[in-house]
């Protein structure tokens, strides 16, 4: 499908969720292949405040900040004699003291203003004894985030995917082209994947692997989908290198175990905490598991180190925050590794690697972080 009519079906159904703000589909100037959602700007203080209120909690309180419309088990007050069209602010209940079908306004000075929206479900639909509520109690018009309400069905199948800044940088800074060979260690559910297959044009070798028979399927799915040339495996990937150096390996056509320094181009995309990719407000993550990544991903970057060529480029991203499991990784691998090298990637888009870590200033320089922004000291 061309361009210009993925672009004009993205605006269509931007027109159709946009609610007070007109959102843009707009071709980036930087990215090729990327069309542009820009999120409103809207500043907290500008957005006005109604005299109605919902109050919601903070599961409900997270997916309206990521663009949803508000479901009826996630409200928790709704002012008595509210009807249907009523226009409402809207607030999370961030001490979690709301009670449940509360009808006046809750006087909590630490509830979270959220945004206004226009009421769809009375109280009685919300409330009533017996009910078990489904469906859109409030549609969202404005958010503090600025994020309109986009799903799976927002793109036309197979021809668009849904992708955020730090992902599509990942799989630009990896640089695949159409001869190579190339491994996506972590690969499911596959957006990373459908990306390099693209980039590559659907030639050379993409091979894309995953520990969980799910998550296999998931790939294959999304594979499927866009019709993308790649050959995939359920495998431990922290495993999938020879170790012993008499052991022979099929052709790489037939999966793993590979030979070492077999790969052009390796993405590890890890698992790890995915904190900081979604607004939220609530996180009952123990230090216990979240120090637990830090040793598969070293696990996982030697095995990648053990599969790349010389002159090979490995790209070693994640989803969360933590400097452990980002710069402190990167440090670590160089200290490791002496055949690596750190180098600095045409496209800088995301700000540079915190400090507490015995990277050098040159070095953060080369690693980028997507937000938040600011250094943890500032
Ligand atoms: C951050 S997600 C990958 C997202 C994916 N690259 C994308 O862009 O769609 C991490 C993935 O690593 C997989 N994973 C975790 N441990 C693994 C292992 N030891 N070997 C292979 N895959 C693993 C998880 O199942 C999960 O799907």
């Amino acid at each position: 499908m061309d361009r210009k009519i993925v672009k004009e079906l993205i605006q269509e159904q931007l027109n159709a969720v946009a609610g007070a703000h007109g959102f843009q589909a707009e071709y980036s100037d930087f990215l090729p292949n990327v069309i542009v959602i820009n999120h409103i700007d809207i500043k907290h203080e500008k957005l006005q405040k109604l005299p109605s209120e919902v109050m919601v909690d903070l599961d409900c309180a997270a997916a309206v900040l990521r663009g949803a419309h508000i479901y009826a088990p996630g409200v928790l007050s709704m002012i008595s004699g509210t009807l249907i069209g009523d226009k409402v602010s809207i607030y999370a209940d961030l001490n979690r003291k709301c009670k449940k079908g509360l009808l006046k306004i809750f006087p909590d000075s630490r509830k979270v203003f959220l945004g206004n929206g226009v009421v769809k479900m009375t109280r009685s639909m919300l409330f009533g004894d017996n009910l078990a509520p489904k469906g859109v109690a409030v549609g969202v018009t404005e958010t503090i985030s600025g994020c309109p309400s986009i799903g799976d069905a927002f793109l036309p199948s197979g021809f668009a995917m849904l992708q955020n800044l730090p992902s599509i940088m990942c799989v630009n800074a990896l640089d695949p082209q159409k001869n190579d060979l190339v491994l996506d260690m972590c690969a499911s559910p596959g957006n990373k994947t459908i990306h390099i297959a693209a980039l590559m044009e659907n030639q050379g070798t993409l091979i894309a692997i995953d520990k969980t028979a799910g998550k296999v399927a998931q790939l294959r799915k999304t594979c499927q989908i866009f019709a993308a040339k790649v050959r995939i495996f359920q495998a431990d990937s922290s495993k999938i290198a020879v170790e012993d150096p008499g052991q022979t390996a099929a052709n790489v056509d037939q999966g793993p175990p590979f030979l070492p320094e077999t790969f052009d181009k390796i993405l590890l995309d890890a698992p790890c905490r995915v904190l900081g990719k979604r607004p939220e407000f609530h996180n009952r993550v123990t230090e216990k598991v979240l120090k637990s990544y830090v040793p598969l991903q070293r696990k996982l970057f030697t095995s990648a180190v053990s599969l790349l060529k010389p002159k090979g480029r490995l790209v070693y991203s994640t989803c969360t925050i933590t400097l452990a499991e980002n710069e402190g990784i990167v440090e670590w691998a160089l200290r490791t590794f002496k055949c690596l090298r750190l180098v600095n990637i045409a496209q800088h888009f995301g700000s540079p690697g915190w400090p507490g870590t015995t990277l050098t200033e040159v070095q953060r320089t080369k690693v980028q972080r997507f937000g938040p922004n600011l250094d943890p000291d500032t």
